[in-house]
């Protein structure tokens, strides 16, 4: 299958193209905690951060109609593809020095905004819950949307890092089979042995 390239405003247009466009957005802050922690020694992994975050959105979860273990998943995506990012930005900046950014972001600050895109994120969620539980829509849905913000047209083009991020972040998006975001079978779906 070809699936077209595109560019962000096709994506708006996408069912999926907002959720794509947050998550393209969460890597690129990515880009900016790698500058604020890159050469001070602070480590890129910080575990009670990604506790706290994963606890507030289980907790959450079902304010928007989503399924919680599903959206612990889809969060501990995107945390990994904001440490795929990070770590590919500080192999490229210990081998090129003179590429590493000239001003230090402020760590808080960038958290504060990664804490507003996690309501909007939960939000998207919310709004495409169904559309992500169709067996196989949902995956030519996700193509198209990845396709059209990662396309080098758009206005967010994106480098082979910043894509390879974007299929961590992806991974979980399509509730395949819709298991986790139906509500679960009545025992008249069971059957039983000998009837
Ligand atoms: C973004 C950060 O780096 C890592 C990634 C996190 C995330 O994507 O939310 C959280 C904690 C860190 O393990 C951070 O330290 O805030």
């Amino acid at each position: 299958m070809v699936v077209p390239a595109g560019s962000a405003a096709t994506a708006a247009a996408l069912p999926l193209g907002p959720l794509a466009g947050l998550l393209v957005e969460r890597l690129s802050v990515g880009d900016r905690v790698a500058a604020s922690k890159f050469g001070t020694g602070a480590p890129i992994e910080d575990r009670v951060r990604e506790e706290d975050l994963l606890d507030d959105v289980r907790e959450k979860a079902g304010a928007y109609g989503l399924e919680p273990d599903a959206t612990v998943a889809f969060f501990r995506d995107q945390i990994a593809a904001s440490k795929v990012v990070q770590r590919g930005l500080f192999r490229y900046w210990t081998a090129h020095p003179e590429r590493t950014p000239g001003t230090r972001p402020d760590l808080s600050a960038i958290r504060a905004r990664l804490d507003r895109l996690t309501t909007r994120l939960l939000q998207e969620l919310g709004a495409t819950r169904l559309l992500r539980s169709l067996p196989g829509g949902c995956e030519a849905e996700l193509l198209l949307a990845t396709g059209a913000v990662s396309a080098p047209s758009g206005s967010r083009g994106l480098d082979a890092l910043h894509r390879r991020a974007l299929e961590t972040a992806s991974s979980s998006v399509c509730v395949t089979g819709g298991a986790a975001a139906l509500p679960a079978p009545g025992p008249e779906a069971l059957t039983h042995d000998g009837d």
